[in-house]
């Protein structure tokens, strides 16, 4: 039987870097095609088109330069000629862009396709809170794992050491996104529990702009798993949320400002989603339960004072 296809529905920081690793991998199995499509939204450097420059180069220049992607990657810019027959999505783009993207690509996914979302955001819906995995979910109709982890970009690609958590509802379908992005550098453990390891990841990214700390009422021990606590402090030192909140400090610049000039085209993710949740503690009053994450949100979009950030804190409603 001819191995499964995989494509990378997105070709960021971590998009790149996970598709280091899913070129090797896809090579020493069976089980998958050789040959991997990755999705690139189309630009142009000083002239050129990023996927030309990958094709050839074999590198990333904008997102991971620095690094060699393996030959047996190919950039697609075109989403439907990128998803044709493949029976593994890898879903790894900026959160507030994959609704869109789902649309283009449904008429065009393959049956028995499954797919993972190393995605990190939220959305809000209808009834609250929408997971990214869900949108992917009811538009597409497939059966969908999640990745998160305390994994920096830039550190994975570099092959240091680092854990990761793949949340299956299908445990056997974990287990084949496991054998596509395990290696000796990054261990990945397959739990049960899909919409904590994905809540934490989302999540994790507001505490990174205010650097504090959240809590839940699901079963604890998958926080400390690697997309729990573990996550949260690795963020909260090394992320791209972290270093804007910071330099929004310092300079007193906007968030959109800072992340133009600071990152080259890489999203934050952090701010958006403190948005996205705000809204939805706000429909259902419940923006007092949660001070951290209502002051990110005052801070970053409706000119808050960072000062006040403590004083957020001494008035949470559970010291009255
Ligand atoms: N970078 C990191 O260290 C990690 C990132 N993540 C998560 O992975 C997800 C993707 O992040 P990265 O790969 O780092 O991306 P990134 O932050 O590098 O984002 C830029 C990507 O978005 C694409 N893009 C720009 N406009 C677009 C549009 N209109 N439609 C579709 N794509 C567009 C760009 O071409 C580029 O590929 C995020 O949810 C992030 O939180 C998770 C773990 C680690
Ligand atoms: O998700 C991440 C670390 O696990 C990356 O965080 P940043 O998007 O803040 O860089």
């Amino acid at each position: 039987m001819p191995g499964k296809k995989v494509c990378i529905v997105g070709s960021g920081n971590w998009g790149s870097a996970i598709a280091k690793i899913i070129g090797h991998n896809v090579k020493a199995s069976n089980r998958f095609d050789p040959m991997v499509n990755m999705w690139v939204y189309e630009e142009m450097i000083d002239g050129k088109k990023l996927t030309e420059i990958i094709n050839t180069e074999h590198e990333n220049v904008k997102y991971l330069p620095g690094h060699k992607l393996p030959k047996n990657v190919v950039a697609v810019p075109d989403i439907i000629e990128a998803v044709k027959g493949a029976k593994i999505l890898v879903f790894v783009i900026p959160h507030q862009f994959i609704g869109k993207l789902c649309d283009q690509m449904k008429p065009h996914i393959a049956e028995e396709a499954i797919g993972i979302s190393l995605i990190k955001g939220i959305d809000e819906g209808p009834e609250g809170l929408t997971l990214i995995s869900d949108i992917i979910r009811e538009k597409l109709q497939i059966e969908v794992s999640v990745l998160m982890g305390a994994n920096i970009a830039s550190e994975v690609a570099d092959e240091k050491f680092c854990e990761t958590t793949i949340g299956a509802r299908n445990e056997a379908n974990g287990h084949i996104f496991k054998e596509l992005m395990q290696t000796p550098n990054f261990r990945i453990a397959v739990v049960r529990e899909s919409d904590t390891v994905e809540l934490c990841g989302a999540l994790k990214n507001i505490v990174a702009v205010g650097a504090g700390f959240c809590d839940g009422s699901v079963s604890s021990t998958t926080f400390l798993e690697s997309c729990g606590v573990a996550d949260l402090i690795t963020t909260c030192y090394g992320g791209r949320n972290r270093k804007v909140a910071e330099a929004f400090v310092r300079t007193s610049k906007s968030i959109a400002e800072l992340e133009a000039e600071m990152l080259n085209g890489q999203k934050l993710q952090g701010p958006q989603t403190s948005a996205e949740v705000y809204k939805i503690l706000k429909k259902r009053d419940m923006v007092n339960k949660f001070p951290l994450f209502a002051a990110v949100y005052q801070i970053c979009f409706e000119g808050r004072q960072v000062k006040e950030f403590i004083t957020c804190l001494q008035n949470h409603p559970e010291h009255f």
